[in-house]
């Protein structure tokens, strides 16, 4: 998280005032993270997270990830579950910003994730993606492949200032996934942000996922693109086959790829390091001044989607065949 929106000491007293959770003891800013202002809650009862909704949720879906939450919850995955205040409701309004307030997990993320990790993370997503079959609510996701274009739009012309070409490999590849984006896999709740700091372990094994503010529906296989990407390159640049192998097979251990879906994993992972090459780009070029904000290197992202447009299979990820 990070901090866009400060709370005062009282109006955190005052709005705890509205929950069977005791008494204020301290609270602090969250500096990890980018999209929401995060905040640690302690109390007479223990801690908690209070989360204020910024820019990029929109209040109307509040009620689908609230509901997401409770859903894999009570259905044995290890996820924040959101605190109802005594009127009953889990969504409430603290410094002029819609808010929730949910349970605190233990666990630490991972910096450098090892294979270990990855097989852990896999065998979790997959658990994610079962638990959420029969969650009854939809979201469309709005950072598809359809809303890459306004997201170049927003800031290609500043694009080559932070790296020169980038707008023209940007426009390249936008081209090429908006004319062959798959149309017809295998759907359902997808997390889209299971990044490293999403993920907690307690010796070595997964002990939760949080931060499901970009969960929607969309290609399950997808996720999995959107992890490859995330826990399987090292910090030089280098995919880590070994670690693409152990995520594949530990989702794969509870949910076995489609044919299709093998198929099309080269493609979404490159639609899914240009999604987060977009996003970090336009977060780059736009900090809110006094935010305490560490924006994330959008690079990252250029080197990774110049590997995926290499590979020619999914077996290059490690899958095995
Ligand atoms: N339920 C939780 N339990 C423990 N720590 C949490 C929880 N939710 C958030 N955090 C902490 O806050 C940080 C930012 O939260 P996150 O939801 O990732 O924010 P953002 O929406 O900005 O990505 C996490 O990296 C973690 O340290
Ligand atoms: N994971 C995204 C940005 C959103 O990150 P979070 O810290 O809010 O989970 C990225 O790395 O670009």
């Amino acid at each position: 998280m990070a901090v866009y929106t400060d709370v005062s000491p009282a109006e955190l007293g005052t709005f705890l005032s509205g929950y069977d959770i005791g008494t204020l003891t301290s609270f602090h800013g969250i500096a990890e993270g980018v999209e929401n202002s995060n905040f640690l809650v302690q109390t007479t009862t223990g801690s908690y997270i209070l989360t204020l909704y910024e820019k990029r949720v929109k209040t109307g879906d509040l009620p689908f990830f609230i509901g997401l939450m409770q859903h894999l919850a009570a259905r044995g995955l290890s996820c924040p579950q959101p605190v109802a205040a005594r009127s009953g409701a889990m969504l409430a309004q603290i410094a002029d910003r819609p808010a929730a307030m949910v349970t605190f997990l233990p666990g630490v993320s991972v910096r450098r994730p090892t294979a270990q990790h990855c097989a852990e993370l896999g065998h979790g997503l997959a658990q994610l993606h079962l638990a959420g079959a029969d969650f009854p609510m939809r979201r469309a996701n709005a950072l598809s492949v359809a809303g890459w274009r306004p997201l170049f739009e927003a800031a290609g012309s500043q694009a080559d200032d932070v790296a020169p070409g980038l707008a023209a490999t940007i426009a390249e590849e936008l081209g090429r996934l908006e004319a062959s984006w798959p149309a017809d896999l295998p759907s359902g709740v997808i997390h889209a942000d299971l990044f490293p700091d999403n993920a907690f372990f307690l010796d070595d094994r997964l002990s939760g996922i949080i931060d499901f503010y970009f969960a929607c529906t969309d290609f399950l296989a997808y996720d999995v693109a959107v992890c490859l990407n995330a826990w399987c390159f090292e910090a030089d640049g280098a995919y880590n086959v070994t670690k693409g192998r152990a995520l594949l097979a530990g989702y794969e251990a509870l949910r076995p790829l489609s044919p299709a879906e093998k198929a099309a994993l080269p493609r979404l992972a490159r639609g899914a390091a240009l999604r987060f090459l977009l996003t970090r780009l336009v977060d780059w070029l736009n900090v809110p001044e006094g935010a305490l904000v560490r924006p994330k290197d959008p690079l990252e992202y250029l080197r990774k989607l110049r590997f995926h447009r290499a590979v020619d299979s999914a077996q290059d990820y490690g899958l095995v065949a």
